[in-house]
């Protein structure tokens, strides 16, 4: 995703060292009442700091989603706490979220779909075509912003979501399988953009895969839960450079090959 004069790009990384992005402590979260609740989530605590990028791995239903959830404010746990930025999350609160489908507007252009995020996040009118245009250019797209959604590829609209997801200076990205129903050559081109584009903004992010490749050649860490209810089975930085080496070279190290093993023996002793 190349560079761009956009003042949401240009801002510097959090300070190592201040608080963390997201806290979780003594979280437990079931669906349901009585003998029919399924205890989905916990206990489970974790935090993630400034610049981080966490991919969370596991079994389906697991609870990877409810976690996501949880640090988006759509659900609010009945035991333990969730802070984002120290403050208890809320819908359309600090969060970018991008889900397995784009969700966008499809009769409306797609720097109407990223404005009205704008708008949305308070940027005034007469900021908002050159904010948008940042944000194009930051996710690849430079030039579209004219274009109706139902135009352009599902790559590209999935490239729409995470820059309305970055709309408005969000610092905390959440993102749930966002690449899952694109096509091999697509999904490697967003990897690609997505890992470079986190490291040269520090932006944080939580990514939801079922791929294990996907969460070493992404994560700069890696929680891997257990089977429902989901707790931490591992919890492993990833410790691969996240600037200056190409993805073939990134693929070739070896300890991108023991990485991979890893946290695949995880898993598949998570599922059972
Ligand atoms: N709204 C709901 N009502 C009842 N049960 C739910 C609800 N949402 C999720 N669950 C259950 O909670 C558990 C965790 O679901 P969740 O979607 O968080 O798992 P997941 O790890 O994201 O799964 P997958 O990898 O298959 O997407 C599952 O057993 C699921 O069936």
């Amino acid at each position: 995703m190349p560079s761009a004069p956009d003042t949401e790009k240009t801002r510097a990384p959090e300070p190592p060292g201040s608080a963390p992005v997201v806290s979780v402590r003594g979280l437990r979260h079931s669906y349901g009442r009585g003998p029919d609740a399924v205890t989905a989530l916990g206990p489970l605590s974790l935090e993630i700091p400034a610049g981080e990028f966490l991919v969370l791995v596991g079994p389906s239903g697991c609870g990877k989603s409810t976690l996501l959830r949880l640090i988006a404010g759509f659900e609010h746990a009945a035991e333990g706490a969730v802070e984002v930025f120290g403050e208890r999350p809320e819908p359309g609160g600090r969060a970018g979220i991008v889900f397995q489908q784009p969700r966008l507007f499809p009769w409306r252009t797609v720097g109407d779909n990223i404005g009205l995020a704008l708008a949305y996040a308070g940027v005034p009118r007469s900021e908002r075509p050159e904010r948008v245009a940042g944000l194009l250019d930051r996710v690849g797209l430079a030039g579209t912003a004219g274009r109706r959604v139902w135009q352009i590829s599902g790559g590209q609209q999935q490239r729409v979501a995470i820059a309305r997801a970055l709309a408005g200076g969000k610092r905390l990205l959440l993102l749930d399988e966002p690449f899952a129903a694109l096509d091999a050559l697509t999904r490697e081109r967003l990897q690609e953009d997505l890992r470079t584009m986190s490291a040269e903004t520090g932006t944080t992010a939580v990514f939801v895969t079922h791929s294990v490749d996907e969460a070493v050649f992404l994560g700069s860490r890696a929680i891997v839960l257990t089977n429902r209810p989901g707790t931490v089975a591992l919890d492993l930085p990833i410790g691969l450079p996240r600037t200056g080496a190409g993805p073939d070279e990134l693929r070739g190290l070896p300890a991108y090959a023991a990485l991979r093993a890893e946290i695949g023996t995880a898993v598949r002793e998570a599922a059972g």
